[in-house]
């Protein structure tokens, strides 16, 4: 497997050497320019159906932390909005800064957050496992939340309070009865456009959904991502903080971006 990171020698401007589809015509994330998304009467609201979710793990793959969820069952998906049918949750992470103002992936209008949450689904309908699924053009949903230092989000503080545990590349814990409901706004209003992973592979399999109104975290919680976890594996003599594991925004080749909204 193909080392990539977000350094000077790995990062983002370099991917391409070993995924070329880092130049394809369907990559994310983008800038949205709220001003150019084609509100889509058609579009649905979204459903989430998460009260019987189960989360399994919290780790630290080197590139993110992820807690990931038992996906055997349709028990915790997601239907409606652009979607045909219903996609299963495999997986949330977080992009994160060093300070507030970069750190997500999607910016709107030019404007970075200092953290965006990714809530990772696969079309379960259509093909037998995760790993096919994001391989396929219409394979994966991702829904895309931004986090805003406001007050503090008590859903989140289990996960923060967690990740000393994870603190390096390659380490897990046990993580259950986690309901990624809390991490949701109160308004499901979003922007949807096809694109890729925002990490290689890059596959160009996933149905963008960025939801409009962020959520608000305290800047307390916001450090304990910048100052708790590492990129580096445990063994390695320098540790290095992991912070900026955001792609930035790619050419949006003519896509259109709609709007649930007005
Ligand atoms: C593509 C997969 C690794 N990558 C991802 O799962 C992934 C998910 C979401 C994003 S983002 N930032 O766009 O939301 C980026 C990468 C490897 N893989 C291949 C087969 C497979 C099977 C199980 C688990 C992982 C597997
Ligand atoms: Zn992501």
């Amino acid at each position: 497997q193909h080392c990539w990171g977000y350094g000077e020698e790995d990062g983002p401007s370099e991917w391409h050497r070993y995924f070329p589809i880092a130049e394809g015509n369907r990559q994310s994330p983008i800038n949205i320019v709220s001003n150019q998304a084609v509100f889509n009467p058609s579009l649905k609201p979204l459903v989430f159906v998460y009260d019987q979710c189960t989360s399994i793990n919290l780790s630290n793959n080197g590139h993110s932390v992820m807690v990931e969820f038992d996906d055997n069952d349709d028990k915790t998906v997601i239907s409606g909005g652009p979607l045909e049918g219903s996609y299963r949750l495999k997986q949330f992470h977080f992009h994160w800064g060093t300070q507030r103002n970069s750190g997500s992936e999607h910016t709107v209008d030019g404007k970075p957050y200092p953290c965006e949450l990714h809530l990772v689904h696969w079309n379960a309908r259509a093909y037998s496992s995760f790993g096919e699924a994001a391989a396929a053009p219409d394979g994966l949903v991702v829904i895309g939340v931004f986090l805003e230092t406001g007050g503090q989000h008590p859903g989140l503080n289990r996960l923060t309070d967690a990740l000393y545990m994870v603190k390096f590349k390659g380490t897990k814990t046990q993580f259950d009865d986690f309901n990624p409901r809390c991490l949701l706004p109160s308004s499901f209003e979003y922007w949807t456009y096809p694109g890729s992973l925002t990490t290689p592979p890059l596959n160009e399999s996933v149905i963008w959904v960025v939801l409009k109104e962020p959520i608000k975290v305290s800047e307390k919680q916001m450090e304990k991502f910048r100052k708790t976890v590492l990129f580096s594996g445990e063994e390695e003599e320098q540790r290095v903080h992991m912070v900026n594991n955001y792609r930035p925004p790619q050419p949006l080749n003519g896509r259109q971006v709609h709007a649930s909204f007005k």
